[in-house]
């Protein structure tokens, strides 16, 4: 139903903007009634904006869609009713401008009672799916069926409309008319069809606020959690680039030395990529955080935005604008779906309006300040430093729209990320995958994780007594911990880890894989952040990395799913310090045998096995070197304990010091969970008792 009152809207836009240009003539006055009815229709924003979304949050939304609906029933009908009843151009024209501006009034308020009653109808989940229907709907199908509703009853009316009796049959009137009973339509089907539109909560929350009250709440909310903050700057941020390209599109297309076919492509490209980013964008990035989703889609399109700066020819014009599409469509279906489904419903009609009177302002503002900046310095070339390099005035502004862009994408992103500390593209790339990266568990650590790591006969249990024999003279509390076998259930896998068959009954490695990660979320629960929390040292012989290099390098799984798995089984928990023992297998191995304790299934495996193991515990390091010391372990044991007691000495001393990331620290709250005071906390109980009063 909603779509088509959506296209009975987009045919009315198009039916009211012709039909005032058909009334007056001249091309100036044709320009000028064109014009000044789409201008009218972005004006009542700027006046009923704000209070629009009061009256969504504290009205039954049904009866003021339906009250809404019904006044554009009458509004619409009255424009080809006034020329019927025999009014001249000039005050059909007026009256058009007018009701124009009443039907942008009555919308402004019916939008976000519609936005903010949609996800009470839809159960969280599908919400996206529903939204991705409303947008490919709203902005792709119906504006082309629209369009070719109109060109079509151009044709089919020439005829017959040029007959003086028959000018009630003129396209654009019929097409006004179809407007008004789209919309006659709607109301009907609101009112007798979904009637838990009613049937929400938050209406009967704060009866006794005013409105001028509610409407002050409403700003602070917006200015108050990021989660709101950063999608409101980002969707603005995107709307404003989305204007300049708009504005400049002209300009563009005869910077490249095309014509109006170039500007019509561009503009279809984008529409493409618009289409193709809010219905596959999902399905892309799978499970990933929709809020870093929306922060990155703003980032790409806006990047997409230089591609078109410094396009050389139409074909990369092309490309660029259909990016430029895909990350406005994602970031659109990924905003309005975080709007719907994570702000509470009593305000949820305060923060649509903003978002939608914000849009409207700001893309009028980058359309007319760029198609005016364009048109004073367009067509001509800045040339720097008569160095022959020109430059247009439209590049350089599309250059400045995407960096602004981007500017905005990042701050959005920054505002919103429900995954502090987690690497974005890795976490992109896992997402793709199907295996999002989770963000750190909660948890506050006081004390110092330190891991020995390393291959076989490295020293690792002599150097783990060494450092807690120094650190517990010292009068510290130390844990000394080991994987596998930490625990009552860590000793039995690993009994079935490093005992258990060989040849082709041998454990599989993926089987062995998740033992170890079993191993890991138990130790990791229940000794070794419980000791963090009390501020003990804990020193574990062996961690995450003894997976990536075993079972990824040395079993060759793939490494990311290790990692994966390990940092779900810790609930992202990394040590301060990892001192890697690198030694040489042929001296590791051959230590353990000396040793005169047998081998285990793990001891062994082949030379090549653990030459794999070594070089990929040397790259892990490698890649972070702040949180590791790589010692060789060929040195003399008293040797390396100094170098190790050193380290953990500065650490120790020095708690900001390299490699204690997360010490004494709490983990970032969550986004758009903001900390609140006694007081604040306070009234929220006073309010809720109130209401369950
Ligand atoms: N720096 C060293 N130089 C020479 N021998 C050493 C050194 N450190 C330890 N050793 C000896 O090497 C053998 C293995 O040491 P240790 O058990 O500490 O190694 P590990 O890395 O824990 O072995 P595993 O891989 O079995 O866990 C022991 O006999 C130990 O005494
Ligand atoms: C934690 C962990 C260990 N391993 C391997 C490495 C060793 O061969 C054994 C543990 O024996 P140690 O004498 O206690 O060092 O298990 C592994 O393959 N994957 C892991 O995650």
């Amino acid at each position: 139903m909603l779509g088509a009152a959506s296209f009975g809207d987009w045919l009315g836009l198009l039916a009211t903007s012709i039909f005032a240009a058909t009334q007056v003539s001249g091309d100036t006055a044709k320009g000028a009634a064109f014009g000044g009815v789409i201008a009218v229709r972005l004006l009542p924003a700027l006046v009923l904006g704000p209070v629009a979304g009061v009256l969504a949050d504290r009205f039954d939304r049904r009866f003021t869609m339906v009250i809404c609906d019904l006044l554009r029933f009458v509004l619409f009908a009255s424009i080809p009713m006034v020329a019927l009843l025999g009014a001249k151009g000039g005050v059909v024209v007026g009256w058009a401008a007018i009701a124009t501006f009443l039907i942008e009034t009555v919308t402004l308020i019916w939008i976000p009672a519609k936005e903010a009653a949609v996800p009470n109808l839809i159960p969280r989940t599908r919400l996206e799916m529903a939204n991705q229907l409303t947008l490919i709907t709203t902005y792709g199908i119906t504006p082309i069926l629209a369009a070719l509703a109109a060109a079509g009853l151009e044709a089919a009316l020439r005829g017959i409309s040029h007959n003086p009796t028959m000018g009630w049959a003129e396209p654009a009137q019929i097409a006004l008319w179809v407007n008004a009973f789209s919309r006659l339509a709607t109301a009907l089907v609101v009112f007798f069809g979904i009637k838990e539109i009613s049937g929400r909560d938050g209406r009967r929350d704060r009866p006794e606020q005013g409105m001028l009250r509610q409407f002050v709440e409403g700003w602070k909310f917006i200015g108050k959690t990021p989660l709101v903050r950063g999608l409101v700057l980002g969707i603005l941020g995107a709307f404003a680039g989305g204007g300049i390209v708009i504005g400049t599109a002209r300009f563009f297309a005869s910077s490249l030395g095309a014509g109006d076919a170039a500007f019509y492509l561009l503009f279809g490209a984008i529409f493409v990529g618009l289409a193709l980013g809010i219905g596959l964008g999902p399905m892309i990035v799978r499970e990933m955080s929709r809020r870093r989703w929306f922060g990155m889609s703003i980032v790409l399109a806006s990047a997409s935005v230089l591609i078109l700066a410094v396009a050389l020819h139409l074909s990369m014009a092309i490309l660029g604008a259909v990016l430029v599409g895909a990350g406005a469509g994602m970031a659109f279906l990924a905003g309005t779906t975080l709007l719907g489904g994570e702000i509470a419903d009593d305000v949820r009609g305060r923060v649509f309006a903003v978002v939608q009177t914000g849009t409207r302002l700001v893309l009028m503002l980058a359309i007319s300040a760029s198609s005016v900046l364009v048109g004073v310095g367009g067509s001509r070339e800045l040339n720097i430093a008569n160095l022959g390099i020109s430059i247009s005035s439209t590049r350089m502004l599309l250059l400045a729209a995407g960096v602004a862009g981007i500017f905005a994408g990042i701050s959005a992103f920054r505002q919103m990320d429900d995954k502090r500390g987690v690497p974005v593209l890795l976490d992109l790339w896992g997402s793709v995958r199907g295996r999002p990266l989770s963000p750190a568990e909660p948890f506050t650590s006081n004390g110092l994780f330190v891991v020995f790591e390393g291959g076989e006969g490295g020293g690792k249990s002599t150097q783990v007594a060494r450092l807690a024999d120094a650190l517990g003279n010292r009068g510290r509390e130390v844990v000394v911990t080991r994987e596998p076998g930490a625990t009552d259930v860590g000793e039995r896998i690993r009994g079935l880890v490093l005992g258990g068959a060989t040849g082709p009954n041998a454990l599989s490695p993926r089987a062995e894989a998740l033992l170890y990660a079993a191993d890991r979320a138990h130790h990791v629960a229940t000794v070794v952040r419980p000791a963090l929390t009390r501020g003990a040292v804990v020193i574990s012989d062996r961690y995450v990395d003894s997976s990536l290099a075993y079972q990824g390098a040395g079993r060759t799984l793939p490494v990311d799913e290790v990692s994966w798995l390990s940092s779900w089984a810790t609930g992202g928990l990394k040590p301060d310090l990892v001192v890697l023992l690198d030694v040489d297998p042929n001296v590791g191995l051959r230590r353990v045998v000396d040793r005169g304790a047998g081998t285990d299934r793990l001891e062994g495996e082949s030379l090549e096995f653990h030459e794999r193991v070594r070089y990929a515990f040397l790259d892990l390091a490698a890649a972070d070197p702040k949180r590791y010391l790589v010692l060789d372990a060929s040195r003399p044991a008293d040797e390396i304990a100094t170098a190790v007691a050193g380290r953990l000495d500065e650490m120790l001393v020095d708690p900001t010091a390299e490699g204690r990331s997360g010490l004494g620290k709490q983990q970032p709250d969550l986004p758009g969970q903001p900390r609140l005071s006694d007081d604040e906390l306070g009234k929220i109980v006073d309010s809720e008792l109130e209401r369950r009063s």
